[in-house]
């Protein structure tokens, strides 16, 4: 069987998940980053001409989402039973939303997206950040486990505290008046199973 190979550009964004999930249950993968400037050349070669996609076991895996829930399920982070496995899905999916809606501010600010980032913060940010932020909390408080789901540690972790970091690079203090979602994202660095990889990963 041909090795494990992941493809995304040379970033953490959504791309990231699936490798803390390779990290966390030790699969050999071949860490294949795009630099920006190949794109155009590559992305016709790609599957569907997105980035990232997975190939394990001889099968192509596209979709972010598509490809962590495998991963997760492979390396026991899905969930512990089915209601678990829902509200893992249903976090990752309230997670989507808010990237969504923060997005036009998101890039702006990232100096990706033409637009005042001042004003677009006003617009996308600081009213979707008090409607999601607190949801995130009632979810920790819920399961008591320092992780969104009773059990512990599961991949809707991961892409939820993806996505604050990237959030803090650009709305530094916006976890001011969260200090349980402040936990959090020194919690997750904490996991055994992740510590080294937190601490040497390109942060980026
Ligand atoms: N729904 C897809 C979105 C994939 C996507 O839009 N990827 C971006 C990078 S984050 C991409 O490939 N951009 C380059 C392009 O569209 O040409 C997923 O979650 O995998």
């Amino acid at each position: 069987m041909a090795p494990v190979k992941y493809t995304y550009f040379d970033v953490r964004g959504i791309g990231e998940t699936a490798r803390i999930l390779l990290k966390y249950g030790k699969i050999d993968f071949e860490d294949v980053r795009i630099k920006k400037e190949d794109w155009p050349e590559i992305k016709p070669t790609t599957p569907t001409g997105k980035l990232p996609f997975l190939e394990i076991d001889d099968q192509i895996v596209v979709e972010s989402y598509a490809i962590n829930r495998l991963l997760a399920r492979r390396v026991g982070l899905a969930g512990k039973d089915e209601f678990e496995q829902a509200r893992v899905d249903a976090v990752a999916d309230i997670n989507k939303d808010f990237y969504y809606m923060v997005a036009p501010w998101f890039y702006a600010a990232k100096g990706n997206l033409p637009g005042d980032p001042a004003e677009l913060k006003v617009k996308h940010f600081d009213n979707n950040a008090a409607t999601f932020l607190p949801l995130f909390v009632k979810y920790l408080k819920e399961s008591g486990s320092g992780f969104v789901v009773k059990s512990g540690v599961t991949w809707a972790d991961f892409v939820v505290t993806e996505f604050l970091l990237s959030l803090s690079e650009q709305a530094p203090g916006f976890l001011e008046d969260y200090p349980e979602l402040q936990e959090y994202l020194a919690r997750i660095r904490t996991i055994p199973e992740l510590k080294d990889y937190y601490a040497t990963r390109k942060e980026e």
